[in-house]
């Protein structure tokens, strides 16, 4: 167990006859002792190139990566007491699979006893004992993977490094297995860093997600935070499934009261929704332009309230989705109820003040979140 620390890490790929690429922009993150950190992002963001970094793989353009008080930068990648699971599983074909799983601490010339006790444990915890004595290359894609994440895992290292470490696996042995591995990680106490671009597994596996977005993080946070106070715009449309409803919006004054004008997709006024208790102390709502972010599962179905016409309604076996224009703007809608209703029928929704986010437009900062908004205020 360890701390993890990366101060103003950038990483600039300088390809030959190409302009250079700067894959990792300014990243600072600091983990506490034995936690879990998912880096999610959509493909190209530089999580990769974030962990080839502090496993040593790829150099350090500039800005230092710390494991414990010790800058690492410079060490070898088999000194810096990280271990890794590569995307590409990089066994070693020559070895059976239990031995490229006990290679590492052989080599730290721990008992060979407690070593086969080792890899059996966590080749019992991963499904894979049945392929112990088999050979890389004999082995399927997800076997293969598992052998690689063993490998990494058995270590026990100050740092662990998983790189999309279950992209292989069906769904639901994942699932199993993501519940499986956060209890080891959590018994052990390992740091722990973790590529996905996968948010349920980010969210089922992290303590706190780094969400990385061309290279910049976004936000680093715990998965309630992100969902609750996203930083900005692209965090609030990323995390959270589906996706938040974002509207055109105005902050204006009707008949004295603060509302938020909402602006159908032709730019034409649609309905107004009252903020009057949404951050009156703080004033940091200045009338004029907004974006607003509106969570699927926070709008309501209400007997009287905003008029809607259905256009979609699916029930999902444990939640319905449903997409309902109001006035032109069609918003999703999440419950857990079944609805009988069926496209174009009328359904009236309520959407309430702690169900609204308020971003700037130009920079996507977010303003003000609702939830806090309400409970400053009760
Ligand atoms: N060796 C390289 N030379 C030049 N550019 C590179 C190199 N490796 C990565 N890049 C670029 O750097 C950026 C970040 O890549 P990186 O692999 O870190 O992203 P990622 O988030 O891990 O993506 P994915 O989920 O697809 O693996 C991308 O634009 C990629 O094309």
């Amino acid at each position: 167990m360890a701390t993890l620390v990366l101060d103003h890490l950038n990483k600039i790929y300088k390809p030959r006859g190409r302009a250079p690429v700067k894959a990792v922009d300014d990243v600072n993150l600091a983990s506490a002792d034995g936690e879990i950190i998912g880096l999610l992002g959509s493909s190209g963001c530089g999580k990769t190139s974030t962990l080839r970094m502090i496993a040593g793989f790829e150099d350090v353009s500039s800005g230092t990566i710390r494991i414990g008080e010790q800058p690492i930068q410079q060490t070898a990648p088999a000194r810096r007491g990280v271990a890794m699971a590569f995307e590409g599983y990089a066994l070693y074909p020559p070895l059976k699979i239990e031995d490229n799983i006990g290679f590492a601490l052989l080599r730290q010339r721990m008992p060979r006893a407690e070593v086969r006790k080792r890899v059996r444990d966590i080749a019992e915890l991963l499904e894979i004992q049945p392929i112990l004595e088999r050979y890389p290359p004999t082995i399927s894609a997800g076997q293969q993977q598992r052998a690689s994440l063993a490998r990494a895992l058995v270590r026990r290292a100050p740092v662990s490094l998983l790189d999309e470490p279950m992209s292989q696996l069906e769904p639901q042995l994942r699932a199993i297995l993501r519940a499986r591995i956060k209890d080891y990680l959590a018994a052990h106490q390992m740091t722990t860093v973790f590529v996905t671009h996968d948010q349920t597994e980010a969210i089922a596996l992290a303590d706190r997600i780094a969400v990385m977005e061309k290279g910049v993080l976004q936000q680093f946070a715990s998965p309630a935070e992100l969902k609750e106070r996203p930083a900005n715009l692209f965090v609030a449309s990323f995390i959270g499934e589906p996706p938040m409803n974002v509207v055109q919006a105005e902050i204006g004054t009707t008949r004295g009261a603060r509302v938020v004008q909402l602006f159908d997709r032709a730019g034409e006024p649609s309905f107004t929704l009252p903020i009057g208790g949404l951050g009156q102390d703080q004033i940091p709502l200045a009338p004029g332009k907004v974006i607003l972010g509106i969570r699927p599962h926070r709008i309501t179905l209400a007997d009287q309230g905003l008029q809607g016409r259905i256009q979609s309604n699916q029930w999902l076996g444990d939640q319905t989705h449903l997409l309902i224009e109001v006035n032109g703007i069609p918003l999703t809608v999440v419950t857990h109820r079944r609805i009988p209703g069926r496209i174009g029928d009328n359904l009236a929704i309520e959407i309430p003040p702690r169900a609204l986010h308020l971003f700037e437009p130009a920079s996507g900062r977010a303003l003000l979140h609702g939830g806090d908004a309400v409970r400053a205020a009760a």
